[in-house]
């Protein structure tokens, strides 16, 4: 279960005294990557252990993990997150001025990932889509407040911008962390400045067993911030066949590995399969930023991590292609990429 070797540690916890300790002990060194739940990065260790740390247990066997002491101000998250439930409490009619149609990757709609009309009622959610360095929020805002709510577009913006730059960050952080050969390829991709920011609610569900928040779907990017609830848990990865749960943390932040990440690193870091379950007692909000890959380049796998005996699954795509597939194949475009059916 536990990885500790990643840790630098090879023991393992016996009792639950053990437990505790490593606990404490894993705690103090600013990362919890052991045991069954999804690993901690406190950011304030420095660079050295951020490397160390992404490039063990958090990339490999999670493809996810959390940050804390980010550096992202917490009014920021505040202000988007504010300016979302005012979204979100709007009446549904005003919300559908904006609805997101078919083959459309912004606006309103049910369930965020999914962009198919026939799947839609399916999902106990909403969610709005709004492209970063766009007039997404402009436009949409405009839609919405036609008397004005400039604290809107200002709060998305904002947000997206933190987003973004964290998200460039940590991928740095990432590439630090692969072998000197490997990293100039990934550097050409951190050089994207776009993405898109998906705001999503989940009311509250009097049978949360009974009905879908978020189907199950890794991150059609290369990497996703996201925001979750003030105590409401809801995020569940999927860790070895089984969903855990991403423990909603307030001053933290998710992030979540995308399918560009894991093409690029052949499968050694892995896009995580990821889902919203409900709750019965509290609604829940999200916000998801994605970063984008450059859309000139072709997204191939590092020449490092292949060989005959491990070829890429995928055939070389562009990022328009990749987003083509999406329409197709909404919870993990990459089926839409096999190097066998080209
Ligand atoms: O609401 C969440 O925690 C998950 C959201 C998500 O996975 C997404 O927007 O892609
Ligand atoms: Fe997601």
């Amino acid at each position: 279960m536990s990885s500790h070797g990643d840790a630098g540690r090879t023991h393992k916890p016996t009792s639950s005294t053990d437990m505790e300790m490593e606990k404490e002990m894993e705690m103090e060194m600013g990362i919890s990557d052991g045991g069954s739940s999804v690993p901690v990065i406190d950011m304030a260790q420095g660079r050295d252990h951020i490397v160390e740390h992404l490039g063990g247990a958090a990339c490999k066997a999670w493809g996810c993990f959390q940050l804390i002491n980010h550096g992202m101000a917490m009014k920021c998250v505040e202000d988007a997150r504010e300016q979302s439930r005012l979204l979100f409490a709007l009446p549904t009619a005003h919300k559908l001025k904006v609805k997101r149609m078919p083959g459309q990757f912004t606006g309103y709609g049910n369930g965020a990932v999914v962009n198919s009309e026939a799947l839609n009622e399916e999902y106990y959610s909403e969610a709005l889509t709004l492209r970063y360095r766009s007039s997404d929020a402009e436009s949409i805002g405009g839609k919405l407040w036609p008397d004005g709510n400039p604290e809107f577009r200002k709060s998305v913006v904002e947000f997206s911008e933190a987003a973004h730059k964290l998200s460039l960050e940590v991928l740095g952080y990432v590439v630090d962390g692969l072998p000197v050969e490997s990293r100039k390829h990934f550097k050409e991709y951190l050089m994207e400045q776009s993405g898109t920011l998906r705001v999503n609610n989940y009311p509250l569900c009097p049978q949360p067993a009974l009905h879908t928040g978020l189907p199950p779907h890794i991150d059609a990017c290369v990497v996703t911030v996201l925001h979750q609830s003030d105590n409401v848990a809801g995020l569940e990865v999927d860790k070895d066949g089984s969903w855990v749960g991403v423990q909603p943390r307030h001053d933290a932040l998710v992030v979540i590995v995308g399918a560009i990440v894991q093409v690029l690193t052949n499968g050694v870091y892995k896009a995580v399969k990821h889902r919203a379950v409900l709750n019965a007692e509290r609604s829940r909000l999200s916000l998801a930023y994605s970063a984008y890959p450059p859309s000139n380049l072709a997204i191939v796998p590092a020449s490092q991590f292949v060989s005959d005996d491990k070829p890429s699954p995928y055939r070389p795509f562009s990022w328009a292609e990749f987003l083509a597939a999406k329409q197709k194949y909404v919870t993990d475009p990459l089926l839409g990429l096999l190097a066998e059916s080209s």
